[in-house]
């Protein structure tokens, strides 16, 4: 099978062979074989050849191909929605959204280009100060599998806007979604060469990240790889890096007047997309004593009749799988130990069939766990601590090496106010979930969960760099001369 498009051309990977399957049915949807070391070298040649074509094409031409890709995503949103569904277990409605995003992101992305990396002049003594960008080159985007869509389109496109050229490695979980969005693209009439697509697992990802042609990398994946490619790339200022990884997110609960609104945003927080977002509430704090009591009863009742199926199941569930059976004994593996080290289960996660990565809602509570690892529990596991007064919450909120999202549900406004000082992440919200972040704003955490390169509304800040100029259209000598210089 050809898995990989360089230069223009299907061909096939020589790499290992690996394959996609649906986690739920286990049925093989895709399989082909990675890129090695010299095919990743051909596609950054490719790239690296078609990159000056592509950065001097009028602004306006480029957006034309980005606005006729979103055309296509608009008119295959049907397949594309399935695709992400049968390949990750998200349920219909929810893979149908990412498409949506997908197709936003292009509008989106130019007018921050425009307001970000835009052009800029004005009068400067006797010359013109002109304030222009350049994109850096060839760049790589490493894409995760819980968005395979819409994440690795958060870095494409603003990249491709920039004029940069692009290298796509995406998870190897999920391979066809990958390859739709590459045939989009195709059909959308990118020049050969400006998107190259490399599939493979984590051996074609370490080749490409260490690739001497690549001007930068693009990563959305967890915090352990992100780790890696930042020491991978230390003592080279000249790549640009921008990592988007996991998180710990903490939840606060006050104790506010509206139990179910209460109980429904943090469903919506922990559990959409069966936990996989890594904005999603990990750690839910409550407080001690009889409010806090009967909040976590109805939650549990609730999060009990959540509905977990098929992503294409009739009538459609909330939470579908997650993405393999191995990530679905990981996650009972990761309940069994915390259950063994003193948490309490106050509604067990279960595996209901053994060859199916359907996982049920958990909820544990962790208070009395002395040695709590500060880990991201990537699945429909939250976990809850309970907190003697809001000081004790903060602290315990703040009690993470991530920094990506906090959450505050309360009634107050001064508490609020305290909890958005105080509270260390890159997204603060009051009453609203922490889970569907805004693509019109600037997306990223700080600690582990990233390096200051925040992503969608500010991606275009690490597309493109700045390049200041003073001009003049001639070359006169100046009315004044410096002291000690005299023209004879
Ligand atoms: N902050 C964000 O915007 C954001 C968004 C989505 C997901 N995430 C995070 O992503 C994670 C889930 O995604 P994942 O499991 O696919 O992430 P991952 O880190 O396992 O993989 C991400 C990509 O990196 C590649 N990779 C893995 N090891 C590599 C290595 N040593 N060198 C080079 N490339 C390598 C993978 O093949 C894949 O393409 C979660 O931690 C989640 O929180 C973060
Ligand atoms: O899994 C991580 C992403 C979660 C998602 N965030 C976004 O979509 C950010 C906006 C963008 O990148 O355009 C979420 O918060 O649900």
């Amino acid at each position: 099978m050809n898995s990989l498009y360089i230069a223009g051309s299907w061909l096939a990977g020589q790499g290992e062979l690996f394959e996609s399957r649906n986690p739920v049915t286990q049925q093989v949807l895709w399989a082909g074989n990675g890129a090695t070391a010299e095919q990743v070298e051909s596609a950054v040649q490719a790239a690296r050849q078609a990159f000056p074509e592509w950065a001097r094409r009028p602004l306006e031409e480029r957006i034309g191909v980005l606005e006729t890709f979103a055309a296509t995503l608009k008119r295959r949103a049907d397949e594309i929605a399935r695709c992400i569904g049968e390949e990750t277990g998200k349920p219909l409605w929810e893979s149908a959204t990412e498409v949506t995003s997908m197709a936003n992101k292009i509008a989106i992305s130019v007018q921050s280009y425009r307001e970000r990396t835009g052009e800029k002049s004005g009068p400067l003594g006797d010359a013109t100060a002109v304030l222009r960008h350049k994109p850096h080159g060839v760049v790589a985007v490493f894409g995760p599998y819980n968005f395979p869509g819409h994440l690795p389109n958060g870095h494409i496109v603003p990249a491709l806007l920039a004029g940069n050229t692009v290298l796509f490695k995406p998870s190897e979980l999920t391979p066809k979604v990958a390859e739709l969005t590459v045939q989009c693209w195709i059909e959308a009439g990118l020049p050969a060469g400006v998107l190259n697509l490399l599939q493979g697992a984590r051996e074609t990802g370490i080749a490409l990240a260490a690739n001497p042609g690549i001007d930068g990398l693009f990563f959305t994946g967890s915090s352990r790889t992100g780790n890696h490619l930042h020491q991978q790339f230390s003592g080279r200022p000249d790549k640009i890096l921008a990592l988007e990884m996991g998180g710990n997110n903490p939840l606060v609960v006050d104790e506010v007047a509206d139990v179910d609104a209460a109980v429904y945003t943090i469903i919506q927080s922990a559990f959409i997309s069966a936990g996989q977002r890594c904005t999603c509430a990990r750690r839910l704090l409550v407080p001690q004593g009889a409010w806090g009591d009967a909040l976590l009863a109805r939650l549990v009742a609730v999060a009990s009749s959540i509905e977990v199926g098929a992503f294409d199941q009739q009538p459609a569930p909330f939470m579908g799988s997650v993405i393999s059976l191995g990530a679905a004994k990981a996650l009972m593996d990761a309940q069994a130990l915390m259950l063994a080290n003193g948490a309490v289960a106050l509604l067990e996660m279960t595996q209901p069939q053994d060859q199916a990565a359907l996982l049920t809602p958990g909820i544990i509570d962790v208070t009395g766990v002395t040695e709590r690892e500060d880990e991201e529990l990537f699945g429909p596991l939250l976990q809850v601590i309970r907190y003697a007064d809001f000081a004790a919450a903060i602290a315990e909120a703040n009690n993470t090496q991530y920094g990506l999202a906090a959450g505050l549900l309360s009634d107050s406004e001064a508490r609020y106010q305290q909890f958005w000082l105080e509270s260390r992440a890159g997204i603060v919200n009051w009453n609203k979930q922490l889970t569907g972040a805004a693509s019109t704003a600037p997306f990223g955490g700080v600690g582990a969960s990233g390096n200051h390169r925040a992503s969608a509304y500010y991606a275009a800040d690490y597309c493109a760099y700045p390049v200041a100029s003073l001009e003049t259209p001639s070359l006169v000598v100046p009315a004044t001369l410096t002291p000690g210089i005299t023209l004879i």
